[in-house]
């Protein structure tokens, strides 16, 4: 198996004490996070999240986008409902990884989207590949989610590797005057749902 389940311990936070799980992903080192709270294996659908990690904003506070706020708002939300999963995925700057997401931001500095940037640097615009997932939805015994999200492409990706998505809960929070065109080309270049469709829990965090 690509993703192995390494160790567990519990992890205290301002929201709720979640259990968080370690993974492996053997080809690329790479060590991925999930935290749990509740019962999530009793078959009903789980309140989750696919939190792809962005360093600049889930850990430094960064404006430009609206990660650090989703994150938060995701763990608020499982926290409220007592129940829930987050998976938090080592894809750093849609997969193109820490330093190419600076060398990306510089293009944007001087007037590039973010599509176009990581196209200058010879990317994808999106380079994330979610089947990383499923053995870690599997190994917590999960086949159903209400996915927090704004991405289509994620309920896609969850559908087709056999995990029903109950639910898409919409989770818009974190505007501010410096990530508004990065929100406008997520709406326009990668077809995220950007509007008010309606009011999910997560939203109201
Ligand atoms: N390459 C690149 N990556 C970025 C940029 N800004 C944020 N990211 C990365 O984008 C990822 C988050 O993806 P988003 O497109 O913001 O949102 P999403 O996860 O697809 O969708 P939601 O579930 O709605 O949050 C993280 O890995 C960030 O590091 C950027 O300008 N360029
Ligand atoms: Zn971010």
């Amino acid at each position: 198996m690509p993703v192995v389940f390494v160790a567990a311990s519990k992890l205290p936070t301002p929201f709720a004490t979640f259990t968080m799980h370690g993974f492996l992903e053997k080809a690329s080192g790479r060590e991925h996070v999930v935290l749990s709270l509740g019962d999530v294996a009793d078959g009903a659908p789980v309140l989750g999240r696919l939190h792809s990690e962005c360093l600049t904003g889930d850990a430094l506070f960064s404006q430009r986008c609206d990660c650090g706020s989703q994150l938060e708002a995701a763990m608020q939300a499982i926290a409220r409902e007592g129940r829930g999963v987050l998976l938090y995925l080592r894809q750093e700057g849609r997969g193109i990884g820490l330093l190419n997401k600076i060398r990306a931001y510089e293009l944007q500095d001087g007037g590039a989207d973010t599509v176009e940037a990581n196209e200058r640097l010879g990317f994808a615009a999106d380079q994330r590949d979610y089947a990383i997932c499923l053995p870690m939805l599997e190994h917590l015994g999960i086949q159903s989610l209400r996915l927090m999200t704004n991405n289509p492409r994620k309920v896609k990706a969850l559908t087709e590797m056999g995990i029903t998505v109950a639910e898409r809960v919409p989770l818009h929070t974190g505007h501010n005057p410096h990530n508004k065109l990065y929100l406008a080309t997520k709406a326009s270049k990668l077809d995220h749902m950007m509007g008010n469709e309606h009011q999910g829990e997560a939203d109201r965090a």
